[in-house]
């Protein structure tokens, strides 16, 4: 039987008593989730920025879990778990991307009504963000300063500072699979921010000059590749509305604004996998 009225019926065995069973909202806790949107202005628009703040960061727990994942998997030789961590995070990566849109439908005016309520918070003080670059290779000490009012956020973070990234994980592992890894980078302190090093692209260029001899590790590379990548285009489309929304004022956070956002868009993870395109083929 199909459809009658436009109306579905709704079965005899879909289950409507939930005094002793769990249910939807109290599996996922929904009391909870959503009740933490809590505008301080009476301003329509307020919701919204609440909302894609923290739907970013939700999926940017998720993203941590992800990398943590990728990491371990490749500190234990399972190259191909960690690949679908890396699959998975580049989907979210795309979420994120796309999610913009949604907040550029914020004008300036409309901003500028509840922009004050934010006194000196920021995304700058997000601290998944921050995990997210340090795991990346993004390392900088002096952020987890900021951190000093939230000690769980701060001991989380200076986990992050202090374990190897997922290059570092990546280059450990070729190691192990015989490929000359040199041992300065192998024991260099991981605690620092990566910075290009000339020695490892012998390695580069013989993977990706005979990428059929070195399939996995080629793959791997392509996949850093996209994160890089992808972690570029989140950057961008964040400089871009905050261009739309604030122009040049500066941020809540005390930087500049615009022109701090801006910088970020010099910085690279994984300076090798970029550097070795120009050598392919020689
Ligand atoms: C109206 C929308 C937004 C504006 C005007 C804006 C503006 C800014 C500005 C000016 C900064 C520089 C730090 C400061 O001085 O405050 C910043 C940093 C940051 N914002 Fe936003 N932002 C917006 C939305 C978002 C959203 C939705 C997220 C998602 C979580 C986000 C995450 C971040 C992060 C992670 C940083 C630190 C970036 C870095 O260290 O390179 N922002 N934002
Ligand atoms: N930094 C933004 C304010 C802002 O966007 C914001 C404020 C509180 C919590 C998260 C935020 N998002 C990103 O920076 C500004 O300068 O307008």
């Amino acid at each position: 039987m199909g459809v009658e009225n436009n109306t579905r019926d709704i079965e005899e065995t879909v289950v409507t008593d939930f005094t002793d069973r769990m249910s939807y909202g109290g599996y996922l806790d929904l009391d909870t989730l959503l009740s933490a949107q809590k505008p301080l202005s009476d301003h329509h628009d307020e919701l919204l920025f609440i909302i894609q703040h923290q739907t970013t960061e939700l999926w940017m727990k998720l993203m941590v879990h992800e990398l943590i994942g990728a990491a371990n998997y490749l500190r234990n030789d399972d190259l191909g778990q960690a690949l679908k961590c890396m699959a998975r995070l580049k989907h979210i990566q795309k979420t994120l991307t796309e999610q913009w849109a949604v907040l550029a439908t914020l004008t300036p005016s409309e901003y500028a009504q509840f922009r004050d309520k934010l006194g000196n918070s920021s995304g700058f003080q997000s601290f998944q963000y921050r995990a997210i670059e340090f795991m990346l290779g993004n390392k900088n000490e002096k952020m987890i300063r900021v951190f000093d009012a939230d000690p769980a956020a701060q001991e989380m973070l200076v986990a992050a500072l202090n374990a190897p990234s997922i290059y570092d994980e990546f280059l450990r592992y070729l190691a192990r699979k015989g490929y000359a890894v040199p041992a300065s980078i192998l024991e260099r302190d991981v605690t620092k921010a990566w910075t290009f090093t000339d020695e490892l692209m012998p390695v580069f260029i013989e993977i990706y000059n005979n990428h059929d001899e070195h399939w996995e590790a080629y793959e791997t590379c392509e996949e850093l590749v996209d994160l890089e990548e992808n972690f570029q285009f989140w950057r961008f489309r964040h400089l871009r509305t905050v261009q739309r929304i604030i122009g040049m004022k500066m941020g809540t956070g005390g930087s500049s604004g615009a022109p701090f956002l801006q910088k970020a868009l010099e910085l690279t993870f994984f300076p090798e996998l970029f550097a070795v395109r120009t050598e392919i083929g020689k």
